[in-house]
C-alpha cells in the first residue's frame, strides 16, 4: 500500500484561512472536498521546499513558512498520508486557483462546516481550539 508524504500549508491573512476545494479525483472519498493547499514531497526536497514549490504552482503565491502546525497520520482505503500542516503568511489575499474548483477565505469558527478530505479534520479541530493566530 503506497505511503504518502504530503505537506499542506495554513495560510492566514487578517484572521482568515485559505481553504481550497478539490475537483473529481480518481478516489470518490477525496472528490469535491476541501483541503489546505500543498502535495507531496518529492525526493530531494525539504518538507518546506515542496511546500513553497506546490503553492506557487497551485495558486501562484509567495508563502513564508511560520511554523509545523501538526502531523496527521491517515489510512485511507487505498494509501496511507503522513500530511504536514504549516502555519504560512502571505502578504496579500490574492491568488490564482490553476489546480482546484473554488477557494474561501474561511474564519477560523466556521472551518467545521466545510466537507474536509478526512485526513484534515484533527488539523481543523486543532485549529478551531487552539486559534493559534
Ligand atoms: N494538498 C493536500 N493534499 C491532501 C490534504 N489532505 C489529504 O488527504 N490530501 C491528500 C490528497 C492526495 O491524495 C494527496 C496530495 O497529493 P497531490 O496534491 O499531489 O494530489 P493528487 O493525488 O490529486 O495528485 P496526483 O497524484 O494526481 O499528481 O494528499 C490536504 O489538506 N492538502
Amino acid at each position: 500500500m503506497k505511503n504518502l508524504q504530503v505537506v499542506a500549508a495554513i495560510i492566514i491573512y487578517q484572521g482568515k484561512i485559505l481553504c481550497v476545494q478539490r475537483g473529481r479525483h480518481e478516489f470518490d472519498y477525496l472528490s469535491d472536498k476541501f483541503e489546505f493547499p500543498g502535495g507531496k514531497v518529492e525526493s530531494g526536497e525539504t518538507g518546506e521546499e515542496a511546500l513553497i514549490r506546490e503553492i506557487k504552482e497551485e495558486l501562484s503565491m509567495d508563502i513564508r513558512i511560520d511554523s509545523l502546525f501538526c502531523t496527521v497520520e491517515h489510512q485511507y482505503p487505498d494509501f496511507f498520508i503522513e500530511l504536514n500542516c504549516f502555519i504560512c503568511r502571505v502578504s496579500s489575499y490574492r491568488h490564482t486557483l490553476h489546480v482546484h474548483q473554488q477557494s474561501a477565505w474561511m474564519d477560523p469558527g466556521l472551518l467545521a462546516e466545510l466537507d474536509w478530505a478526512e485526513a484534515d479534520l484533527p488539523a481543523v479541530y486543532q485549529l478551531i481550539v487552539e486559534k493559534p493566530f
